[in-house]
């Protein structure tokens, strides 16, 4: 069983041991005759025991990590609790079969596509999923159910999909049989594959998670895709960090990406790499979009919009970075409708793969898409504009910007999205904005917590910007 099958990331440096010497195997029987080596042999046997007890065990695990995002000093090495880790989650058996066969049931006849969404109960992969199974193509989900960010959250995204007839396999996509099994019941044409360990600054406080998820889980999900048969055409989240400190505005695709300003932006990077050479060796049709600073309704909680919007209305200071000699941050977000537009254009111009049972036939296509807004805007700015929606004032704390793998901007030149995939953002800012205030709201007072209801009553002062 492979590392990858056990769901256990590589181990750097493990090699097999060559035979020894004969001058080696009497030293050796020496030694372990002697009763000495024996008491050492255990002693550091146990300490190995320890310490890695020490590296595996959840430590800090009562603060949730999406509220690392102020930036620790601390590196933290913690395996995010998933529900099959924590509960009796299982794959398999007849019923679960047969779950997996309707969900990737195509009602769109004779051009549908029979989809596996990873990270179907994040933000976009929640979108996309539903968005897909809408036109009548088949989707089956797949997530694990990480603790980064609030799974209940996750749930209630699971709750909305199943509802529309969709099936979430809980499973992680280091699961190599799970994997197998997956592609052995369906005949997937695509894998769109959103499960990521996302959030630039949380990669300071838990590097080991970008490695697991991001380089180790997207192997996984390639070796997969390439013994299928037919395989499938992958179409990927890679990531607008990966221009890091590049400084050609807007960003194209043909500018450089070899200076990443963070661990999540290099395993993003990694990950074009990769696909480059699965597509090379094994005619996988590989379509990577570098998507920029995604928000808007049911996203995520570690993003600085969202908890933005949880602190101004809790009462609770924020803090908005500023660079060097009081230079603007800016991003250049995008709202949810228009990527989920971008990735379903992908899905549908993806040529198909060209191997079969993990041989090539012929050259594949490679593609990365910027997926971005064309207009960046200051944070100060998404501030204001929350304000306004929320009709609450912020108590700002504008601070130099740490060092945390932040970049000053991000500009999208979009350009050859528009050209290969017709992709053409409508939502500015302030309209999406407006949007997810209005499910912000809705689901934290429906669902019962009391944040919204007391942030709304305790600072209901209107805000004159
Ligand atoms: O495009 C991407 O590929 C990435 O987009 C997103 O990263 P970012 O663009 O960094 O978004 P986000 O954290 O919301 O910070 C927004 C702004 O607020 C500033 N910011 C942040 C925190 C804070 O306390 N104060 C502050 O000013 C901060 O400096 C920044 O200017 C995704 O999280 C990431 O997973 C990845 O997908």
């Amino acid at each position: 069983m492979s590392h990858m099958d056990a769901g256990v990331p590589s181990t750097p440096g493990k090699f097999k041991s060559e035979k020894p010497h004969h001058h080696h195997q009497r030293l050796l029987l020496r030694w372990q005759h002697s009763p000495l080596p024996k008491f050492l042999f255990w002693s550091l046997f146990a300490g190995a025991v320890l310490f890695s007890l020490f590296l595996i065990s959840p430590r800090s695990s009562s603060s949730s990590p999406a509220g690392h995002t102020h930036s620790s000093s601390v590196t933290e090495r913690r395996f995010l609790r998933t529900s099959s880790s924590s509960s009796s989650a299982t794959w398999g058996g007849r019923e679960w079969e047969k779950r997996v066969r309707s969900s990737a049931r195509v009602r769109r006849h004779p051009f549908g596509l029979t989809v596996l969404v990873t990270g179907a109960a994040g933000f976009v992969g929640t979108h996309v999923s539903n968005a897909l199974h809408r036109r009548g193509d088949g989707v089956v989900g797949l997530d694990n159910f990480n603790d980064y960010y609030d799974p209940s959250l996750k749930r209630a995204r699971q709750a909305l999909l199943s509802h529309s007839g969709v099936f979430l396999v809980e499973g992680d996509i280091n699961d190599g049989p799970l994997l197998r099994k997956l592609f052995d019941i369906v005949a997937f044409t695509h894998v769109l594959h959103l499960a990521a360990q996302a959030g630039v600054r949380y990669a300071m406080v838990n590097p080991g998670s970008y490695v697991h998820s991001n380089v180790a889980g997207l192997v996984s999900i390639l070796e997969a895709a390439r013994s299928a048969n037919p395989q499938p055409a992958i179409v990927w989240a890679s990531s607008s960090s990966v221009y890091g400190l590049n400084t050609q505005v807007p960003f194209s695709e043909s500018h450089r990406t070899d200076r990443p300003a963070s661990l999540y932006a290099a395993t993003k990077k990694a990950g074009e790499e990769i696909a480059h050479v699965y597509n090379h060796i094994y005619g996988l049709s590989i379509t990577g979009l570098r998507f920029f600073t995604v928000y808007g309704p049911w996203g995520r909680p570690d993003m600085a919009y969202f908890f933005f919007t949880r602190d101004i209305l809790a009462g609770k200071p924020i803090t908005i970075f500023e660079g060097p000699d009081h230079a603007t941050v800016a991003r250049d977000f995008t709202f949810i409708d228009d990527i989920v537009q971008g990735c379903i254009a992908s899905l549908d111009t993806a040529q198909k793969s060209t191997g079969s049972g993990g041989t090539k036939k012929g050259p594949a296509q490679l593609r990365v898409f910027n997926l971005g807004n064309t207009s960046p805007v200051p944070v100060v700015e998404l501030v204001s504009i929350l304000e306004r929606h929320l009709k609450v004032k912020a108590k700002k704390k504008v601070v130099k910007m740490p060092r945390n793998g932040d970049v000053l901007f991000t500009h999208a030149n979009i350009s050859l999205a528009k050209k290969e995939l017709g992709y053409r953002p409508t939502t500015n800012l302030n309209t999406g904005l407006k949007r997810f205030v209005k499910w912000y709201l809705d689901y934290y007072s429906s669902s019962g917590s009391h944040l919204a209801k007391k942030g709304r009553s305790g600072h209901g002062s209107s805000s004159s910007s």
